[in-house]
């Protein structure tokens, strides 16, 4: 369906991202679109995409259960690089862990097979979440015990280890990088512990308001989306022998609400902000990682992020402020 490609395109990889339409997937796309051309990147997902995303580049059905279905996707038009995107976050998953269990690890053991057998290379995001409260805290290093006690972080570590094991076992060409939470101005977070931080942006313009469902001194590591798709950007990128590990942690910045809100304020002084904490999400941000170590990757394959507290605040500001008034 996607075969008049121009010539130039066909030196680039031919992508498939799965789970496409979450917070993530869209900007991923606009990304790597610019890089290796329009045709060349695929955006799959099992929803229905809004006219201008369909309208933007390929966007194909794919339910990662279906391992048939995702095969014929890839064989079809000859997939060499996939992004695996789908999954249950951490708050979802909590509320239906059957439904979470099949998609990020039975969805993960098909993208896993289906990249082993054609030869792909393979992206897999894993999180903050895939710490535990045993763990390291502040900072919390790449090697270290990883006892998360949610589905979400037990899935995410299973997907570390079998996605090592494979790249060992079969040499697959597997990068994984663990996000901290994620925060976009033209995307909704898709049911995470960390979706406040970007609620308060819509809720400071439109209301004046912000109920925080996490205790005002909850610190969690977090990064603009922008820096979280030119690090999955560089480390697919990156030449194999740079990669001394496959799982690298990447940072940014650490922030606990109140001092979000602080800078918020900043913008809209009016905000007012109270605290109606959430008993689900305060256990799982109370055994997740305040302060991420990212060394390896920063000495490895050169990771450096652009955004800071500050920077960000004015970012989504400038953003939203923009689409506001239009
Ligand atoms: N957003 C963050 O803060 C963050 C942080 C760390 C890691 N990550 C990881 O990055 C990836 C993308 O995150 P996101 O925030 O865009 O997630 P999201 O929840 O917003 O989107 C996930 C998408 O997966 C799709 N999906 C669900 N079941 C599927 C199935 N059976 N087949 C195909 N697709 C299916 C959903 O329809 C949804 O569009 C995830 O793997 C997530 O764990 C995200
Ligand atoms: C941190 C991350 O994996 C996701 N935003 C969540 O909170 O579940």
């Amino acid at each position: 369906m996607w075969d008049s490609f121009s010539f130039s395109e066909s030196d680039h990889p031919r992508v498939l991202i799965t789970g496409g339409l979450g917070q993530l997937g869209v900007g991923l796309a606009k990304l790597l679109r610019k890089r290796f051309g329009r045709n060349n990147v695929i955006l799959s997902d099992i929803r229905k995409p809004a006219d201008n995303v369909f309208y933007s580049g390929p966007f194909i059905y794919t339910d990662i259960l279906d391992y048939k279905n995702l095969r014929e996707i890839v064989v079809n038009n000859r997939i060499t690089w996939l992004f695996h995107y789908s999954a249950l976050l951490s708050a979802v998953g909590e509320a239906n862990v059957p439904l979470a269990r099949a998609v990020n690890i039975t969805g993960l053991h098909n993208v896993l097979d289906i990249a082993a057998e054609h030869n792909l290379r393979l992206f897999v995001p894993s999180t903050i979440g895939a710490f535990g409260p045993t763990s390291p805290r502040d900072p919390t290093p790449d090697l270290c015990i990883q006892r998360p006690r949610t589905i979400y972080g037990v899935s995410k570590v299973h997907a570390e280890l079998m996605g090592e094991y494979y790249h060992y076992r079969y040499g697959l060409d597997f990068r994984c990088l663990r996000y901290p939470g994620i925060i976009s101005a033209d995307s909704q977070p898709g049911g995470g512990t960390t979706d406040y931080a970007v609620q308060i942006f819509h809720d400071a313009i439109k209301t004046g308001k912000f109920q925080c469902n996490l205790k005002p001194d909850t610190r969690l590591p977090m990064m603009y989306i922008d820096d979280c798709l030119k690090a999955t950007l560089e480390v697919m990128e990156a030449p194999s022998e740079t990669l001394s590990m496959r799982t690298y942690n990447i940072s940014a910045m650490s922030f606990t609400p109140e001092e979000l809100a602080q800078e918020v304020q900043k913008h809209v002084p009016e905000l007012q902000v109270t605290y109606k904490v959430d008993d689900v999400r305060q256990a799982i941000a109370d055994s997740w990682p305040m302060n991420f170590d990212d060394r390896n990757a920063r000495r490895d394959w050169g990771w450096k992020h652009d955004y800071d507290l500050p920077e960000l605040v004015t970012t989504m500001f400038n953003f939203l402020g923009e689409e506001s008034r239009s």
